[in-house]
Protein backbone atom coordinates (compact mmCIF):
# COMPACT_ATOMS: atom_id res chain seq x y z
CA UNK A 1 0.00 0.00 0.00
CA UNK A 2 1.40 3.65 -1.18
CA UNK A 3 0.91 6.74 1.63
CA UNK A 4 -0.19 9.67 0.05
CA UNK A 5 2.55 12.28 0.34
CA UNK A 6 2.43 16.04 1.21
CA UNK A 7 2.60 17.91 -2.09
CA UNK A 8 4.46 20.33 -0.36
CA UNK A 9 7.27 21.07 1.55
CA UNK A 10 7.60 23.90 2.99
CA UNK A 11 4.79 26.28 3.62
CA UNK A 12 4.31 29.85 5.14
CA UNK A 13 0.71 29.56 6.80
CA UNK A 14 -1.10 32.93 7.73
CA UNK A 15 -3.75 32.62 10.47
CA UNK A 16 -5.59 35.59 10.66
CA UNK A 17 -5.80 36.72 14.41
CA UNK A 18 -9.92 36.97 14.28
CA UNK A 19 -9.80 33.38 13.58
CA UNK A 20 -8.36 32.90 17.00
CA UNK A 21 -11.61 34.55 18.82
CA UNK A 22 -13.71 31.41 17.58
CA UNK A 23 -17.31 33.10 18.66
CA UNK A 24 -16.12 35.15 21.20
CA UNK A 25 -15.67 38.87 20.35
CA UNK A 26 -12.43 39.55 20.83
CA UNK A 27 -8.75 37.54 22.70
CA UNK A 28 -8.03 34.29 22.19
CA UNK A 29 -10.42 31.39 22.49
CA UNK A 30 -8.86 28.40 23.80
CA UNK A 31 -10.75 26.00 22.23
CA UNK A 32 -10.25 27.88 18.89
CA UNK A 33 -6.59 27.78 19.13
CA UNK A 34 -6.16 23.81 20.37
CA UNK A 35 -8.24 23.03 17.10
CA UNK A 36 -6.19 25.15 14.89
CA UNK A 37 -2.74 23.70 16.48
CA UNK A 38 -3.89 20.06 16.63
CA UNK A 39 -4.54 20.84 12.43
CA UNK A 40 -0.81 22.44 12.20
CA UNK A 41 0.72 19.48 14.30
CA UNK A 42 -1.17 16.87 11.36
CA UNK A 43 1.14 18.38 8.66
CA UNK A 44 4.04 18.89 10.65
CA UNK A 45 3.88 15.31 11.52
CA UNK A 46 3.91 14.45 7.94
CA UNK A 47 7.23 15.74 6.82
CA UNK A 48 6.35 19.74 5.85
CA UNK A 49 7.59 22.54 7.16
CA UNK A 50 5.36 24.95 8.77
CA UNK A 51 5.85 28.78 9.46
CA UNK A 52 3.47 31.07 10.53
CA UNK A 53 2.76 34.53 10.70
CA UNK A 54 0.22 35.79 13.24
CA UNK A 55 -2.30 38.47 13.11
CA UNK A 56 -3.35 40.51 15.78
CA UNK A 57 -7.38 41.99 14.86
CA UNK A 58 -8.71 39.67 17.54
CA UNK A 59 -6.85 42.06 20.11
CA UNK A 60 -6.49 44.86 17.88
CA UNK A 61 -9.75 45.77 16.89
CA UNK A 62 -10.97 45.92 20.82
CA UNK A 63 -8.54 48.13 21.52
CA UNK A 64 -8.39 50.14 18.37
CA UNK A 65 -11.09 53.04 19.75
CA UNK A 66 -8.41 53.98 22.06
CA UNK A 67 -6.32 55.00 19.05
CA UNK A 68 -8.44 57.00 16.95
CA UNK A 69 -7.00 60.08 16.54
CA UNK A 70 -3.60 58.66 17.81
CA UNK A 71 -0.23 58.98 15.60
CA UNK A 72 -1.18 56.09 12.98
CA UNK A 73 2.70 54.81 13.60
CA UNK A 74 2.19 54.30 17.57
CA UNK A 75 -1.37 52.65 16.68
CA UNK A 76 0.46 50.43 13.91
CA UNK A 77 2.81 49.53 16.55
CA UNK A 78 0.13 48.65 18.98
CA UNK A 79 -0.73 46.32 16.50
CA UNK A 80 2.21 44.65 15.96
CA UNK A 81 2.57 44.00 19.56
CA UNK A 82 -0.90 42.49 19.61
CA UNK A 83 0.66 39.94 17.23
CA UNK A 84 3.05 39.12 19.72
CA UNK A 85 0.86 38.34 22.19
CA UNK A 86 -0.59 35.78 19.64
CA UNK A 87 2.27 34.52 18.65
CA UNK A 88 3.60 33.76 22.81
CA UNK A 89 -0.22 31.85 22.72
CA UNK A 90 -0.12 29.91 19.78
CA UNK A 91 3.80 28.82 20.69
CA UNK A 92 2.55 28.02 24.10
CA UNK A 93 -0.41 25.27 22.69
CA UNK A 94 2.11 24.22 20.35
CA UNK A 95 4.82 22.76 23.15
CA UNK A 96 2.02 22.03 24.87
CA UNK A 97 0.87 19.27 22.28
CA UNK A 98 4.41 17.88 21.74
CA UNK A 99 5.18 20.39 18.58
CA UNK A 100 8.56 22.68 19.12
CA UNK A 101 8.02 26.24 18.91
CA UNK A 102 9.98 28.80 18.52
CA UNK A 103 8.84 32.69 18.05
CA UNK A 104 10.80 35.58 16.12
CA UNK A 105 9.79 38.40 16.41
CA UNK A 106 10.36 41.65 14.07
CA UNK A 107 10.72 44.19 16.94
CA UNK A 108 13.00 43.88 19.23
CA UNK A 109 11.81 42.68 23.06
CA UNK A 110 14.34 40.30 23.79
CA UNK A 111 13.35 39.28 26.90
CA UNK A 112 10.02 38.00 25.80
CA UNK A 113 10.86 36.76 22.27
CA UNK A 114 13.89 35.85 19.78
CA UNK A 115 14.62 38.62 17.25
CA UNK A 116 13.75 37.51 13.44
CA UNK A 117 17.18 35.96 12.47
CA UNK A 118 16.61 35.16 8.38
CA UNK A 119 19.36 31.70 8.95
CA UNK A 120 18.14 31.10 11.96
CA UNK A 121 14.53 30.65 10.98
CA UNK A 122 15.61 28.22 8.33
CA UNK A 123 17.65 26.52 10.45
CA UNK A 124 14.87 25.87 13.21
CA UNK A 125 12.92 24.88 9.94
CA UNK A 126 15.15 22.12 9.01
CA UNK A 127 14.85 20.81 12.71
CA UNK A 128 11.02 20.72 12.16
CA UNK A 129 10.80 23.33 14.68
CA UNK A 130 7.24 25.20 13.68
CA UNK A 131 8.66 29.18 13.62
CA UNK A 132 5.75 31.66 14.45
CA UNK A 133 6.46 35.23 13.02
CA UNK A 134 5.42 38.07 15.22
CA UNK A 135 5.61 41.80 14.80
CA UNK A 136 4.64 41.25 11.10
CA UNK A 137 7.11 43.02 9.27
CA UNK A 138 8.53 45.36 12.00
CA UNK A 139 7.32 48.55 10.39
CA UNK A 140 3.98 50.92 10.51
CA UNK A 141 1.81 51.20 7.50
CA UNK A 142 2.05 47.29 6.48
CA UNK A 143 -0.02 44.29 7.54
CA UNK A 144 0.44 40.83 8.56
CA UNK A 145 -0.52 39.85 4.87
CA UNK A 146 2.05 41.84 3.52
CA UNK A 147 4.30 40.15 6.29
CA UNK A 148 3.40 36.60 4.91
CA UNK A 149 4.18 37.41 1.85
CA UNK A 150 7.73 39.20 2.66
CA UNK A 151 8.80 36.14 4.88
CA UNK A 152 7.22 33.66 2.66
CA UNK A 153 9.75 34.90 0.17
CA UNK A 154 12.57 34.82 2.50
CA UNK A 155 12.38 31.22 3.88
CA UNK A 156 11.81 29.82 0.32
CA UNK A 157 8.20 28.61 1.16
CA UNK A 158 6.21 26.82 -1.97
CA UNK A 159 2.93 28.54 -0.97
CA UNK A 160 1.52 31.01 1.46
CA UNK A 161 -1.53 30.21 2.86
CA UNK A 162 -4.26 32.49 3.89
CA UNK A 163 -5.91 30.71 6.92
CA UNK A 164 -9.43 32.84 7.48
CA UNK A 165 -13.21 33.11 8.69
CA UNK A 166 -14.11 32.33 4.99
CA UNK A 167 -13.14 30.06 2.84
CA UNK A 168 -11.78 31.51 -0.59
CA UNK A 169 -11.49 34.64 -2.43
CA UNK A 170 -15.54 35.87 -3.51
CA UNK A 171 -16.30 38.10 -6.37
CA UNK A 172 -17.70 40.76 -3.13
CA UNK A 173 -17.04 40.42 0.92
CA UNK A 174 -19.55 37.55 1.84
CA UNK A 175 -19.54 38.56 4.73
CA UNK A 176 -21.62 41.76 3.61
CA UNK A 177 -22.85 40.60 0.36
CA UNK A 178 -24.38 37.07 -0.21
CA UNK A 179 -24.77 36.81 -3.68
CA UNK A 180 -20.77 36.98 -3.84
CA UNK A 181 -19.56 33.64 -5.51
CA UNK A 182 -16.13 32.31 -4.82
CA UNK A 183 -13.55 31.96 -7.36
CA UNK A 184 -11.97 28.51 -7.61
CA UNK A 185 -8.66 30.57 -8.74
CA UNK A 186 -7.71 33.59 -10.49
CA UNK A 187 -4.05 36.16 -10.75
CA UNK A 188 -3.11 38.31 -8.93
CA UNK A 189 -3.29 41.05 -11.68
CA UNK A 190 -7.05 40.20 -11.37
CA UNK A 191 -7.73 40.41 -7.72
CA UNK A 192 -5.53 43.62 -7.81
CA UNK A 193 -7.43 45.29 -10.46
CA UNK A 194 -10.75 43.97 -9.14
CA UNK A 195 -9.37 45.56 -5.64
CA UNK A 196 -10.38 41.98 -3.77
CA UNK A 197 -10.12 43.12 -0.06
CA UNK A 198 -9.64 40.21 0.97
CA UNK A 199 -5.69 40.67 1.32
CA UNK A 200 -4.29 44.10 0.99
CA UNK A 201 -2.83 44.68 -2.30
CA UNK A 202 1.26 45.21 -1.64
CA UNK A 203 1.24 41.38 0.02
CA UNK A 204 -0.68 40.38 -3.62
CA UNK A 205 1.65 42.59 -5.34
CA UNK A 206 4.92 41.24 -3.03
CA UNK A 207 3.63 37.45 -3.85
CA UNK A 208 3.10 37.80 -7.92
CA UNK A 209 6.68 39.51 -8.40
CA UNK A 210 7.89 36.79 -6.31
CA UNK A 211 6.18 34.02 -8.25
CA UNK A 212 5.03 32.87 -4.78
CA UNK A 213 1.09 31.17 -5.09
CA UNK A 214 -1.12 32.07 -2.63
CA UNK A 215 -3.91 29.36 -1.23
CA UNK A 216 -6.67 31.56 1.02
CA UNK A 217 -9.39 28.72 2.80
CA UNK A 218 -11.14 28.03 5.91
CA UNK A 219 -9.40 27.17 9.47
CA UNK A 220 -12.60 26.95 10.56
CA UNK A 221 -13.45 23.67 7.83
CA UNK A 222 -11.75 21.17 9.47
CA UNK A 223 -9.12 18.91 8.04
CA UNK A 224 -9.06 21.89 5.34
CA UNK A 225 -4.93 22.74 5.90
CA UNK A 226 -4.03 19.50 5.81
CA UNK A 227 -6.52 19.26 2.14
CA UNK A 228 -3.80 22.17 1.05
CA UNK A 229 -1.02 20.34 2.05
CA UNK A 230 -1.87 17.18 0.01
CA UNK A 231 -2.06 19.05 -3.12
CA UNK A 232 -6.15 19.21 -3.19
CA UNK A 233 -8.88 21.55 -4.71
CA UNK A 234 -9.69 23.66 -1.42
CA UNK A 235 -10.82 26.96 -1.41
CA UNK A 236 -8.77 29.52 -3.97
CA UNK A 237 -5.39 29.89 -5.73
CA UNK A 238 -4.11 32.83 -6.53
CA UNK A 239 -1.47 32.83 -8.37
CA UNK A 240 1.08 34.84 -10.89
N1 LIG B 1 -13.45 39.49 -1.98
C1 LIG B 1 -13.40 38.91 -0.77
N2 LIG B 1 -13.38 37.55 -0.66
C2 LIG B 1 -13.32 36.96 0.54
N3 LIG B 1 -13.27 37.65 1.71
C3 LIG B 1 -13.27 38.99 1.67
C4 LIG B 1 -13.33 39.70 0.43
N4 LIG B 1 -13.31 41.02 0.70
C5 LIG B 1 -13.23 41.16 2.02
N5 LIG B 1 -13.21 39.95 2.63
C6 LIG B 1 -13.12 39.77 4.08
O1 LIG B 1 -11.75 39.62 4.37
C7 LIG B 1 -11.67 38.88 5.59
C8 LIG B 1 -10.35 38.17 5.63
O2 LIG B 1 -9.54 38.88 6.43
P1 LIG B 1 -8.89 38.20 7.72
O3 LIG B 1 -9.91 37.74 8.67
O4 LIG B 1 -7.94 37.21 7.26
O5 LIG B 1 -8.26 39.48 8.29
P2 LIG B 1 -6.80 39.92 8.47
O6 LIG B 1 -6.88 41.40 8.52
O7 LIG B 1 -5.90 39.34 7.45
O8 LIG B 1 -6.46 39.25 9.83
P3 LIG B 1 -6.58 39.81 11.31
O9 LIG B 1 -7.88 39.38 11.82
O10 LIG B 1 -5.48 39.15 11.95
O11 LIG B 1 -6.43 41.31 11.22
C9 LIG B 1 -12.80 37.90 5.56
O12 LIG B 1 -13.30 37.68 6.86
C10 LIG B 1 -13.81 38.53 4.63
O13 LIG B 1 -14.98 38.93 5.32
O1 LIG C 1 3.88 44.77 9.37
C1 LIG C 1 2.92 45.17 10.04
C2 LIG C 1 1.92 44.31 10.53
C3 LIG C 1 0.89 44.80 11.29
N1 LIG C 1 0.82 46.12 11.59
C4 LIG C 1 -0.25 46.65 12.48
O2 LIG C 1 -0.81 45.60 13.25
C5 LIG C 1 -2.22 45.50 13.04
C6 LIG C 1 -2.66 44.08 13.11
O3 LIG C 1 -2.24 43.38 11.95
P1 LIG C 1 -3.30 42.65 10.98
O4 LIG C 1 -2.57 42.40 9.72
O5 LIG C 1 -4.46 43.59 10.78
O6 LIG C 1 -3.70 41.43 11.68
C7 LIG C 1 -2.45 46.20 11.69
O7 LIG C 1 -3.76 46.70 11.60
C8 LIG C 1 -1.40 47.31 11.75
O8 LIG C 1 -1.89 48.35 12.54
C9 LIG C 1 1.79 46.97 11.09
O9 LIG C 1 1.76 48.19 11.33
N2 LIG C 1 2.82 46.48 10.35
Amino acid sequence: MTIAQPALKRILLKLSGEALMGDDQFGINRATIVRMVEEIAEVTRMGVQVAVVIGGGNIFRGVAGGSVGMDRATADYMGMLATVMNALALADAMDKQGLTARVMSAIAIEQVVEPYVRPKALQYLEEGKVVVFAAGTGNPFFTTDTAAALRGAEIGAELVLKATKVDGVYTADPQKDPSATRYAKLTFDEAITRNLGIMDATAFALCRDQRLPIRVFSIVKSGALKRVVMGEDEGTLVYA
